[in-house]
């Protein structure tokens, strides 16, 4: 009994706003948005260490502009939510799922080790085939530079979420914009970034190699 209360009345808590109470709409175009909504998650920082050390974390080769190059960061995903490590992640995604009207039911996984890792522009294209979709990112532990730019061109807006921030990209977004996590070699600590996929978003012709 008194565990149970030291858990659920501690500051640091792992806990998140089925409200979403502290969301901000930014309208990018006439058809594209992203939502911020800051402290989504609160007691992150122990959700970071669990999944640090119980995620299969592997790093990829990419293939771009006919360059194969080992990707600056590790990646995982799990394509059933039945299979994830920790029980946040299933409560996290029915959340979403519930605010979004969209059913997220799998989980792409980014860790950029230190600001030397990244991710370049670039569009959700396989686990977004439809003309509009909702892409929730959690992010856990380090602050980064997440960006976003029109694919016609023009300038880029920049964000920077704190570990529990979840940034939605919403609309026409990854028909029409870019996004990227640029490297900033001043930072030191990691960084976990949380992709919620939707097998309804991504179409049924998704294939196993995809992403
Ligand atoms: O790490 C992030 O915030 C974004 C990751 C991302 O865009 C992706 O994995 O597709
Ligand atoms: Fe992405």
């Amino acid at each position: 009994m008194r565990q149970q209360e030291d858990l659920f009345s501690s500051p640091g808590a792992l806990a998140i706003d089925p409200t979403f109470a502290s969301a901000r709409r930014t309208a990018l175009d006439a058809t594209s948005w992203v939502e911020l909504v800051p402290g989504w998650m609160s007691g992150s920082e122990c959700l970071f260490d669990a999944l640090a050390t119980a995620v299969p974390w592997s790093q990829h080769y990419r293939t771009l502009f006919e360059q194969r190059f080992l990707e600056p960061r590790l990646t995982a995903e799990y394509r059933s939510l039945q299979r994830v490590p920790h029980d946040m992640l299933t409560a996290a995604a029915a959340a979403l799922s519930k605010h979004y009207g969209v059913e997220y039911d799998s989980l792409w996984l980014n860790l950029y080790r230190n600001g030397d890792d990244s991710t370049g522009w670039h569009r959700d294209r396989f686990s977004c085939r439809k003309p509009e979709c909702i892409v929730p990112v959690l992010t856990l532990g380090a602050t980064r530079r997440f960006q976003l730019k029109p694919r016609a061109g023009g300038p880029s807006l920049s964000f920077a979420p704190n570990s529990g921030d979840l940034i939605v990209m919403g609309g026409r977004c990854q028909q029409d914009w870019v996004h990227g996590v640029p490297k900033w070699p001043e930072v030191i600590e990691p960084r976990i970034s949380l992709n919620f996929q939707s097998s309804m978003q991504a179409g049924r012709q998704r294939k196993l190699a995809e992403r």
